[in-house]
């Protein structure tokens, strides 16, 4: 009876009608699912339900609704789906995985207390150390293949030096180590190992299994690997203290005298949430740079008008660089990193009249907002000037800000979002004031521009753009010569011959990300 009266004699909002069995499932593609579901909002109104196989999708296509149901309702809409693998490698002690409670209010307390907003500017000297470590990297591999490499080594630092203390050498394997749990707990987000989830009996197949056994294996490999990777950061962390370093993993853990699951996750928590974010908006960003010239000498200018080409930037020279912010802003608009965030229903509730089942998983298309006309007019176009007011030099504050959709809503809103905002910053002003960013030569822009229209790849849970050619080139002599003298307490890995440019300050060749041979993009 009780189907009949209350929240349960409302109906499911509309969507597409489904067949038999598996329903919307062979309608809804295996790439960028968030165009689909914004171009079925247009038909169905902004919130939609699906179903596939024996699950109850709800998509969630605007802000309004994800607003009214993930931030409003925040402590009915925090479960994450439930993902066995998550269970099987040990992943569940990590925040992104952690059922609600006691522990993960624990977790979420210890990144506010060391990363939160209030914080996380006495770590601008590691943001700016990074940056020009970053720019050291990438003049010595002007000519690399693996762009995304590149930047992942430059990123891992930063987040191994703020988690730990410690300085990484280019022969620690740690940093890999960090690097392959942030793609591994990415896939198991992006929900890549479901099979296990819709058909629990192939969770006890023998490992020799084609296909089935390498994914349990590689749960099983993660289970100890986890906890060895998390050991190995408290160890770095009492090193780090040793060299005088205060970080994060030492203030939670050893300086606590408390080294639990919970705080020893968090070294390895910070890099797998943080890395292929931030990865994928420095190569938006330069893809951004190339595609847009006259954005990219505007920029420049703003740095220029306050370094006068004499110096690096600091954080310091940030609330001066109103442009760049705006540039760092449209980024993280432009191209979604989490077009598509899901939780699950724990209660029955109603929507605009609509049932929300409980046990239903809810979709909020990210993506959606970020190409709401109303919000953001002529959405596909890069505009950075849309975040500034009339005058130009000022952010807007009558307009959504990323901080409210980019980084995610409610309880598990990215903790890492004011760090992330802070190194990106750090790092877009440091290529402006090193680099030219450009498309590449004529025949090669010929390629590009018979594939205009910029495609997202994913890379689990995090999305980036799925081509980046682009050259870069020195600015100047007098850049170049900023940068091979800037003081980077973190070593810049020797350039191998294959990578070596010719001359620093020689032509520029094109650095393809996502080229064939590229080492990070072959795994996915
Ligand atoms: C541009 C950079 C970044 C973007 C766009 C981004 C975005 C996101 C998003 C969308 C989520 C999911 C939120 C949700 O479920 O509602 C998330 C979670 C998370 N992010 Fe980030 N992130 C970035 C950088 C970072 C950094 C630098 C760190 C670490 C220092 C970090 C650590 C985390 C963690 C630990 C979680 C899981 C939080 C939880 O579930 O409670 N992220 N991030």
């Amino acid at each position: 009876m009780s189907f009949l009266f209350g929240s349960r004699s409302k109906h499911l909002p509309p969507g597409p009608p489904g067949v038999p069995i598996i329903g919307n499932l062979k309608q809804i593609p295996s790439n960028e699912q968030w165009v689909w579901f914004h171009n079925i909002s247009k038909k169905y109104g902004d919130v939609n339900t699906l179903h596939v196989l024996n699950t109850t999708l709800i998509v969630l296509n605007s802000q309004e609704a994800i607003d009214a149901l993930f931030n409003k309702k925040a402590d009915q809409y925090s479960n994450k789906p439930s993902r066995w693998m998550a269970n099987w490698s040990n992943l569940i002690w990590t925040a992104p995985f952690m059922p609600q409670g006691p522990d993960y209010e624990y977790v979420r307390k210890m990144f506010h207390d060391e990363i939160g907003q209030q914080v996380v500017g006495k770590y601008n000297k590691d943001y700016e150390t990074s940056s020009r470590s970053f720019m050291q990297t990438l003049m010595q591999n002007l000519h690399s293949p693996d762009l995304t490499q590149v930047i992942d080594d430059s990123i891992g630092h930063v987040f191994l030096k703020v988690s730990t203390g410690y300085e990484p050498k280019p022969t620690d394997t740690i940093l890999k180590q960090l690097n392959d749990l942030a793609h591994f707990a990415a896939d198991v987000l992006a929900d890549k190992f479901q099979v296990f989830d819709l058909l629990p009996p192939l969770r006890w197949l023998p490992t020799w299994t084609p296909v089935i056994g390498p994914m349990l294996e590689l749960g099983a490999k993660w289970k100890k690997q986890l906890d060895a990777t998390a050991d190995e950061t408290v160890k770095l962390a009492q090193e780090g203290k040793d060299a005088g370093n205060n970080s994060v993993m030492y203030d939670i853990t050893l300086g606590k005298k408390s080294v639990d699951m919970r705080t020893k996750m968090i070294g390895a928590t910070m890099n797998a949430g943080g890395m292929l974010a931030t990865e994928s908006a420095t190569l938006t960003f330069l893809l951004a740079m190339a595609k847009s010239p006259e954005i990219q000498r505007r920029a420049q200018a703003e740095v220029d008008g306050l370094t006068e080409g004499k110096r690096l930037p600091t954080m310091a020279d940030r609330p001066r660089l109103p442009f760049v912010d705006a540039v760092l802003s449209e980024v993280l608009r432009w191209v979604s990193i989490a077009p598509v965030i899901t939780r699950e229903a724990t209660k029955d509730d109603v929507y605009n009249g609509h049932l929300i089942p409980k046990g239903a998983t809810l979709m909020a298309n990210n993506w959606a907002i970020s190409r709401d006309e109303k919000l953001f007019p002529d959405p596909e176009a890069f505009k950075p000037e849309r975040w500034l007011d009339a005058s130009g030099t000022k952010l807007r504050d009558d307009l959504l800000d990323p901080m409210q959709f980019a980084f995610g809503f409610g309880h598990h809103t990215c903790p890492g979002r004011y760090l992330a905002d802070a190194l990106l910053f750090s790092h877009y002003a440091h290529i402006l004031t090193v680099f030219d960013v450009a498309l590449p030569p004529v025949a090669e822009k010929a390629q590009l521009d018979a594939d205009a229209k910029m495609k997202v790849k994913s890379n689990g849970a995090a999305c980036r753009v799925e081509e980046v050619y682009v050259q870069l080139a020195p600015r100047s002599a007098a850049a170049t010569e900023l940068i091979n003298q800037a003081t980077t307490s973190v070593p810049a890995p020797a350039p191998t011959a294959e990578t070596a440019s010719p001359s620093a300050n020689g032509p520029a060749s094109p650095v393809p990300n996502g080229a064939p041979n590229a080492k990070s993009n072959a795994a996915h």
